[in-house]
């Protein structure tokens, strides 16, 4: 039956492209990003941009050659505003109470927009009480969301890191497969960078090249990125737990003639070694610095309000 505001779509990654037999975060946010975005146009027949990708805990993994199916519904409206609700399971792979095993859930803000002006869109009115209750948890989560959002853009990053701190920068330059409509890059490209930059940190960190994400801070899109602009990504590990580790990240983007690039999003994630299916202990890591200690607190407190976010997200 097809619902209004509500779409699902198979997906299957195959082995030659992922060797390690489970498919990477970046390309499950790329599907996730696909059907999100789907069910935004559709509500506000006009192009949608994604404003904010939410905070995603990645309970198991997504083996190759398997069907992973991703649901999204509209669940909240405001002004140009669609808040869509996503997750991915696995139809093949039973849970414990026998259900498709769900991977991950997340949260998706589009704006619509006509000629980069924002246009409101036909109200969501809920219908049931489950439908109410999930358009009053979105609603809360923008207050929330901006406290977490002005913390972010308040981490200072380091212009110089000291012997044992792990800073990465990787660059990328944003081509015409990573564009969505008007020449800007789609959400996922970034997300994809930003999973790749974090995952080359951790694996660093640990000397291990098989790291996974186990959760990803929800992503702010600050300005959008255009085709043809170099991107750089900064990933930086601020704390380590016995079985994690922490990765601030900012994305920087400039045109290719400019040295100095413009911070366009950022994010925290939380990386790990798995060793048949569990995180394995990691080297720790202790700030030598001040501006190292207060960043470290900052993460830690930012990735538990995000965590809290998404679980109050995903019992509904
Ligand atoms: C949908 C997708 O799968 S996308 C693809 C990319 N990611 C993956 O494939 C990972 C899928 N998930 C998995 O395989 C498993 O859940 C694993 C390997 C990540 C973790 O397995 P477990 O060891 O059982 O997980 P567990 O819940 O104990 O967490 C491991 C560590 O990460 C930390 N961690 C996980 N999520 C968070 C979070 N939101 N905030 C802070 N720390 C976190 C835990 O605290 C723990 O560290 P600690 O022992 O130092 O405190």
């Amino acid at each position: 039956m097809h619902v209004r505001g509500a779409l699902s779509l198979d997906f299957s990654a195959e082995s030659y492209t992922h060797p390690t037999g489970t498919v990477d975060a970046g390309t499950v946010i790329a599907w996730i990003d696909k059907v999100g975005y789907a069910v935004a146009a559709s509500w506000s027949g006009s192009f949608v941009r994604a404003a904010y990708v939410g905070n995603m805990q990645f309970r198991h993994p997504v083996p190759v050659d398997t069907r992973a199916t991703v649901q999204a519904r509209v669940v909240y409206t405001e002004g140009a505003q669609i808040h869509v609700q996503t997750r991915l399971l696995l139809p093949e792979i039973p849970d414990a109470e026998g259900r498709p095993v769900v991977c991950t859930d997340c949260l998706m803000v589009y704006t619509a927009e006509e000629d980069g002006v924002p246009q409101d869109v036909p109200v969501w009115e809920p219908a049931t009480e489950r439908q109410a209750e999930r358009a009053r948890q979105a609603r809360e989560a923008t207050g929330l969301r901006a406290e977490i959002e002005g913390g972010m853009a308040a981490m200072p990053f380091p212009d110089q890191v000291g012997e044992r701190d792990e800073l990465v920068t990787l660059r990328f330059l944003a081509g015409a497969s990573h564009a969505t409509v008007g020449s800007t890059v789609r959400a996922a490209a970034v997300m994809r960078w930003i999973d790749e930059a974090a995952a080359v940190c951790a694996a660093r960190w640990s000397g291990t090249e098989n790291v996974v994400a186990a959760f990803a801070g929800g992503v702010r899109f600050v300005e959008t990125i255009r085709v043809g602009e170099v991107v750089s990504v900064d990933a930086l590990l601020v704390h380590t737990s016995a079985r994690a580790m922490h990765v601030a990240l900012r994305v920087y983007a400039a045109r290719r003639h400019e040295r100095q690039g413009r911070v366009v999003a950022h994010s925290l994630a939380v990386m790990v070694a798995p060793d048949d299916g569990r995180a394995r202990p990691v080297e720790q890591w202790e700030p030598e610095s001040e501006w190292a200690a207060g960043l470290e607190e900052k993460a830690v407190e930012l990735v538990r309000l995000r965590s809290e976010a998404g679980a109050t997200w995903s019992s509904v």
